[in-house]
């Protein structure tokens, strides 16, 4: 006789590794659980893309009343208080409104931190679950430098829950979070130092780019010091002060550790029960299944090519909803993933890249966007992309820099995945006068 188990299928953590699969999955009849030690939803919802998009919105207000100043009365100054409850009035009934998205289809929320026992068992608290099938959806955490007095940095989560902003802020590292939360901070009214690792910032894109975003925040008053080599913190009445580079010491009230995230794969059982991952996160087969056959991974905790970002996320438990309710049987098969910083201007991109290997034999054509009449209308001083095509002229990459850079790149994914035809691209009607309209006038 088979075995009966609790569930049908099991999720370790509630992110969007696990809720856009598990909602639908529930919804088929199956049972379902979804364990969480934290806020329902995980990173993203809570205070990760989606808390971090309310801070910066005035950004965005503040960026285009600037370019338009010319007909326009007064600078707009951001008021953080305002802007944190703001946030908070978006934000915080998120969680409740997941939990119950996830409870009307059928799905069992169970609070507490989940732990294998073995392959079909896991504890929660002093409860025992078990099931057929389980995700590990379990996500990432704030890397923390190893140096002495790293009790006094603080985490993305943190700074998100800042009723106050610091007169001065440290920031360690200059990849996404640093960058977006630099260019936050700054137009709210801090002194940003950004200290860096190395002398290359968000490396993931596209440098020439990356150097203009620099540029202009060095010219609000952003300062950035390269090869920083940060070696302790220490507190100094108030405030705390960052020791680098042989000697050096910056004196600020808010340290922001940015250094990275880190899977997290540590005590959950994994090696008890023989599944292998490595420091990016847990290995998984073309069916996102692990080296445990009845488990699978889901989510920013697998390692893997593709970027760590939420639609990635999403389009992996969708998978294995598809997968476990046999509506497919194929490997996962990753469409284009988009990529965007929200710094101001935005770096967005999508496809091959303009400085790959592969794109050598391709025919890169680079666009001035300033120049486009529609663009003039919002007067972006920085707005440029590159766009990528193969021999046969298919779109195959893009990359912009500009403050709607997120809006354009996403218009060119169709063609990009689809791999569209000059004569499929010219039958394309889009809405006049409109960003994307402008976009497509460039291919
Ligand atoms: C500051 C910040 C900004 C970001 N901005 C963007 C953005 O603009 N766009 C974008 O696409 N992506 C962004 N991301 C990335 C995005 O948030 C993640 O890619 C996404 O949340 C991944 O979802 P996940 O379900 O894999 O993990 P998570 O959302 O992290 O969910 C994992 C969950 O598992 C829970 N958990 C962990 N261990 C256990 C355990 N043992 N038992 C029970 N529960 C457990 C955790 O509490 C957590 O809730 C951002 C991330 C950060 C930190
Ligand atoms: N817009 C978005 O989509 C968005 C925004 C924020 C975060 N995220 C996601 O969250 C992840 C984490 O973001 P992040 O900014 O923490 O990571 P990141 O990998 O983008 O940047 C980490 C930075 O820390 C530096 N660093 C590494 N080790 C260091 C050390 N020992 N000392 C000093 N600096 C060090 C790196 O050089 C890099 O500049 C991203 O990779 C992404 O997946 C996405």
């Amino acid at each position: 006789m088979a075995k009966t188990y609790n569930y049908d299928v099991l999720y370790i953590g509630s992110g969007h590794g696990t809720f856009d699969g598990a909602i639908p999955l529930a919804q088929t009849g199956k049972k379902v659980g979804v364990i969480e030690t934290d806020m329902i939803g995980g990173t993203c919802p809570n205070y990760g893309c989606n808390a971090k998009i309310a801070l910066d919105q005035p950004v965005v207000l503040k960026r285009a009343l600037e370019n338009l100043s010319s007909i326009t009365a007064n600078e707009l100054q951001i008021d953080w208080q305002q802007n944190f409850k703001n946030k908070s009035r978006i934000i915080d009934p998120l969680p409740a409104m997941i939990s119950n998205l996830l409870v009307k289809s059928g799905v069992e929320i169970i609070n507490g931190y989940g732990k294998f026992i073995d392959k079909h068992t896991i504890s929660v608290n002093d409860d025992i679950k078990t099931a057929e099938k389980i995700v590990i959806a379990t996500g990432l955490h704030p890397h923390r430098l190893a140096v002495s007095g790293k009790e006094l940095a603080h985490d993305s989560r943190d700074f998100m829950s800042l009723g106050q902003l610091p007169e001065k802020i440290a920031i360690i590292g200059s990849g996404y979070i640093s960058m977006e939360f630099a260019t936050i901070a700054n137009a709210a009214g801090s002194k940003v130092t950004v200290l860096m690792h190395g002398n290359r910032a968000l490396r993931q894109f596209y440098s020439p780019y990356v150097r203009q975003v620099i540029n202009d925040l060095e010219k609000r008053g952003v300062s950035f010091i390269q090869n920083a080599n940060v070696s302790s913190f220490t507190q100094s009445g108030q405030s705390q002060v960052v020791h680098y580079a042989n000697d050096h010491e910056l004196k600020v009230d808010y340290i922001l550790d940015a250094s990275g995230r880190v899977p997290n794969v540590n005590n959950i059982g994994l090696d008890e029960i023989g599944v292998k991952y490595n420091e990016n996160g847990i290995e998984v087969n073309g069916f996102l299944q692990t080296t445990v056959d009845n488990i699978y991974a889901s989510g920013d905790v697998i390692d893997k090519v593709q970027p760590k970002l939420t639609p990635t996320a999403i389009f992996e438990s969708t998978y294995l909803f598809n997968l476990f309710s046999d509506k497919i049987s194929s490997e996962i098969k990753y469409p284009v993933i988009p990529s965007v910083v929200f710094t101001s201007p935005r770096i967005a991109k999508a496809g091959v890249e303009i400085d790959s290997k592969q794109s050598k034999n391709y025919e890169i054509q680079k666009n001035d966007l300033k120049d486009d009449w529609y663009r003039q209308v919002a007067n972006d001083q920085l707005a440029q992309n590159a766009l990528v095509f193969d021999q046969q002229h298919h779109l195959v990459g893009v990359t912009e820099i500009s403050e709607v850079a997120e809006n354009s790149v996403n218009t060119f994914l169709p063609a990009i995945e689809f791999k569209f035809s000059t004569s499929e691209i010219n039958r394309l009607v889009h809405l006049f006068p409109s960003i994307s309209a402008a976009s497509w006038g460039q291919i």
